[in-house]
């Protein structure tokens, strides 16, 4: 029995939902790029969720379910009272409060497909809630309540900031959430999948896959980048920066991708944006310094960015605080987890490889006192 470290390039399970062949994105066949042009973030939860897009009845239908679902219950927001929360990382938080989520459900044990599909709802409506939630308390603001009749990327600027955001701010943010919503079998959605494929129920699947999520090498890169670009500070200071990294042998957050070989076509998207939107800020150095870092690292290395680089500089240009980076990833993300976990209830097997064993052979038991 051998091992491939990392499960590179290993097939580990079938599904319909998105797909990365040539460097090519697909959500349900509908290219990446397709999408990111002409779909609101909605079409792409139904898209992702039903395997079709879907009819404007239908899209109304989900809206509103969205709108109706996403007050959180006043238990689960007394809770933050209950943490450290001026230290506690924001994605902590959340994991955390998806958790309580599920202690608020009364259908959380049901494991039928309309109760999982009302899970699904209320899992997508709440997350934006509970984040903006998070952010506002912490810093001692009340939480505000979601507009019933703006679409889901203008609720949650507009929890998290208070105003109604412009119609550049909402199509940006909107283009974000479709480019992240789902990719293959990444790090947090197999944790998802491995997690329900034992019929644990729907939060335990999304609490484990805001775990994985969490981490710099995944999700938590985005924040990574833009800690990165504040220690950098100005184009000049760039060069020799990136230079000393990869001398030191040392990872550039944002560049490099396990399934990409000629680049992410996500990226492209977030560049434009970045370069739009801070431009409207009268920040272009954030977009420079990142135009400049791309062209050292993929000359030198042949990284090109992926999703998480340019993520940064356009989430910072929203007004967002760089901890609520990954938070956001999630809440657009949660949508294919909530896909993947739907559809592994659909044909389940349990998911359960195995290791090779490299400890020692076979060994006699000594006790304690003689060894
Ligand atoms: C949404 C997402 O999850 S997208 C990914 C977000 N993560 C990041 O941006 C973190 C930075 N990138 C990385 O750490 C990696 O490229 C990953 C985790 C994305 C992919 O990892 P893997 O496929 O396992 O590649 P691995 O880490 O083994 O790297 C292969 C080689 O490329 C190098 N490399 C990979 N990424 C980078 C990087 N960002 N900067 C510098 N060198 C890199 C490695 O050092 C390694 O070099 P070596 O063979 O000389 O030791
Ligand atoms: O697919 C991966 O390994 C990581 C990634 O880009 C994503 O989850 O969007």
């Amino acid at each position: 029995m051998t091992s491939t470290k990392g499960l590179e390039g290993v097939v580990a399970t079938q599904s319909a939902i998105s797909s990365i062949i040539d460097d090519t994105l697909t959500y349900v066949g509908y290219d990446i790029d397709d999408l990111a042009e002409h779909a609101s973030f909605e079409e792409v939860i139904y898209l992702l969720w039903h395997k079709r897009l879907p009819k404007a009845d239908e899209l109304l239908e989900l809206k509103q379910q969205l709108a109706d679902n996403m007050a959180v219950p006043q238990e689960v927001l007394n809770h933050f009272k209950t943490y450290p929360i001026d230290k506690v990382h924001p994605m902590t938080a959340l994991r955390t409060s998806v958790s309580i989520l599920g202690l608020y459900d009364e259908n959380a044990e049901d494991m039928s497909v309309e109760a999982n599909y009302l899970k699904a709802i209320q899992l997508q409506a709440k997350m934006s809630t509970l984040i903006t939630a998070f952010a506002r308390v912490r810093k001692g603001q009340d939480p505000i309540a979601p507009k019933s009749d703006l679409s889901y990327a203008a609720n949650f600027l507009y929890m998290l900031n208070g105003t109604v955001p412009e119609a550049i701010e909402e199509e940006a943010f909107n283009k974000a959430l479709v480019l992240h919503a789902d990719h293959e079998l990444n790090a947090s959605t197999f944790t998802a999948r491995v997690c329900v494929a034992t019929l644990s129920d729907v939060y335990s699947g999304v609490v484990a896959a805001l775990g994985a999520l969490k981490g710099p090498l995944h999700g938590g890169a985005n924040e990574q980048v833009m800690k990165m670009l504040m220690e950098i500070g100005s184009v000049e200071n760039v060069e020799p920066y990136i230079n000393n990294k990869l001398n030191n042998k040392e990872k550039i957050m944002g560049f490099g991708h396990r399934v990409y070989e000629k680049g992410d076509p996500r990226a492209k998207h977030l560049r434009e944006m970045s370069q739009k939107l801070t431009k409207i800020r009268g920040e272009e150095k954030w977009y420079e310094m990142s135009i400049k870092i791309d062209e050292i690292v993929t000359g030198q290395k042949n990284l090109p960015p992926n999703v998480d680089f340019y993520s940064a500089s356009v989430y910072h240009s929203l007004n967002i605080d760089h901890d609520l980076f990954t938070p956001v990833f999630a809440v657009s993300r949660v949508s294919g987890w909530l896909a993947h976990i739907l559809e592994q209830y659909s044909n389940n097997r349990l998911i359960r490889p195995r290791a090779e064993y490299i400890g020692p052979g076979m060994q006699k038991y000594v006790p304690v006192e003689k060894r």
